[in-house]
């Protein structure tokens, strides 16, 4: 059970053999070790420098998903997904041995983001006094992320969060998503087409961008159909669950990810996106997800 703090991240084990890794940058939890399998993706391409935003793991998003105006002031725009993942965090605090309700013990860090961290451009874009507490707890088989957000302000605002997890697979083909029938979503790839999933599995064979909304089950199974390794997740104060897969010709678009790579990924993103998360000054909002893998 150790926290190592390295220049430009920091390392969680867990007595059990799991790991962690968490870019300063972005607080971007890039590797998720069980039973000495990495569990999500990191593109080979991706950029670790803190130039751009790391192509894998768990970026964060926060305060704007996607592109749209700024919710604050219609005049200035952000970039896409936000501040959080392209902003360098500092480290709060470290735990390890914490005992956890099953018997398990827990290893955690916690990060910090504050409006004065942040770069002069994405202040001026987002001219919001707030601060961000972030906390990664690594069980045996488990990995929480967990997010808190402060309006530090004397004006209320509005946010966007989403933990954009990306998953690795062994082949997309097999892969199929439990837990998002008879939910509307709206669908990014037909131009913002809102419909009605039908089908109990999700699989992808093709290009998927999906925002479901008001996700009722508490829990989302990505499937990998090899009989072990199936993930679970399990969304905490979140509405909305995104789907993703590039597949070819965006594949081929991307500068920070392989070609092929789309076979070997399935974006599965639990936050509230749909609608905006109102925040009155001097007022928190908490959120999380507990990530879980069968070995
Ligand atoms: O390329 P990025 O800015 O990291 O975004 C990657 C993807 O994130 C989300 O899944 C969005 O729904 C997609 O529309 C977007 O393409």
């Amino acid at each position: 059970m150790s926290v190592q703090n390295l220049e430009n991240k920091v390392i969680l084990t867990h007595g059990s053999g799991s790991s962690a890794e968490v870019y300063l940058f972005g607080a971007t939890v890039t590797s998720w070790k069980v039973s000495g399998l990495e569990r999500l993706f990191l593109s080979k391409k991706a950029i670790l420098d803190g130039t751009k935003a790391i192509r894998g793991g768990i970026p964060l998003v926060f305060p704007q998903f996607g592109t749209a105006k700024n919710p604050n002031d219609a005049s200035a725009k952000l970039p896409q997904h936000g501040i959080a993942r392209i902003s360098t965090w500092e480290i709060l605090s470290t735990t390890s041995g914490t005992s956890v309700s099953n018997g398990d013990e827990e290893v955690t860090a916690t990060f910090g983001l504050t409006d004065s961290q942040i770069s002069n451009n994405l202040r001026e874009a987002w001219p919001k006094k707030f601060q961000l507490i972030y906390t990664v707890s690594l069980t045996a088989r488990t990995l929480k992320t967990s997010l808190e957000v402060k309006n530090e302000d004397n004006e209320p605002f509005n946010f966007h969060v989403l933990f954009h997890t990306y998953f690795s697979v062994p082949d997309i083909s097999k892969v199929s998503i439990l837990g998002l029938s008879n939910l509307t979503y709206t669908d990014k790839v037909l131009n913002g087409t809102r419909a009605l999933e039908s089908r109990e599995k999700i699989t992808i064979d093709q290009e998927v961008d999906r925002v479901y909304e008001n996700v009722a089950s508490d829990e989302i199974v990505v499937d990998l159909q090899e009989g072990k390794g199936n993930f679970h997740v399990k969304p905490s104060n979140l509405r909305d669950t995104v789907v993703w897969n590039p597949w070819i010709d965006k594949s081929r678009g991307m500068s920070d990810f392989d070609d092929e790579e789309y076979k070997l990924m399935v974006c599965v993103e639990t936050g509230t996106v749909a609608d905006y998360i109102p925040l009155s000054p001097g007022h928190n909002w908490q959120g999380s997800q507990i990530l879980s893998v069968d070995i």
